[in-house]
């Protein structure tokens, strides 16, 4: 199976089902501190900073790949911080475009 990283998202479509519990749990080994919401339906990654512009630069960065991938993360960013999080809104939950889009961040900034 070809690493997460070097995978392209595919065109959500609406009524795509999730990925069960199973897979999510698997999948989630593949990823660098990213954790799953409470309700299974979100994966978030906290990266912090000293400072305010690395943070920016960090949303900026999130925001690039998610339009790259054509899948968009929700970024919340602030002085030392920048939590960014990923869930697929035409499926109400996770898909592979999640992991892939978190594994790429983890490679860019490695
Ligand atoms: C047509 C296009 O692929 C969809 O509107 C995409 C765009 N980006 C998206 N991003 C996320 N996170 N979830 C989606 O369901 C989604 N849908």
């Amino acid at each position: 199976m070809t690493a997460l990283a070097n995978r392209t998202c595919t065109a959500c479509k609406d009524g795509t089902p999730p990925l069960g519990a199973d897979d999510v749990k698997r999948m989630l080994t593949e990823l660098n501190d990213w954790t799953l919401s409470d309700d299974g339906t979100t994966i978030s990654r906290r990266f912090e900073f000293k400072g305010f512009a690395k943070a920016v630069e960090m949303a900026n960065l999130a925001a690039w790949l998610g339009n790259k991938q054509g899948h968009h993360p929700d970024v919340a960013f602030g002085w030392g911080y920048c939590l960014v999080s990923f869930t697929t809104h035409a499926a109400g939950g996770l898909t592979e475009n999640d992991f892939i889009c978190a594994a790429r961040l983890d490679a860019l900034v490695a």
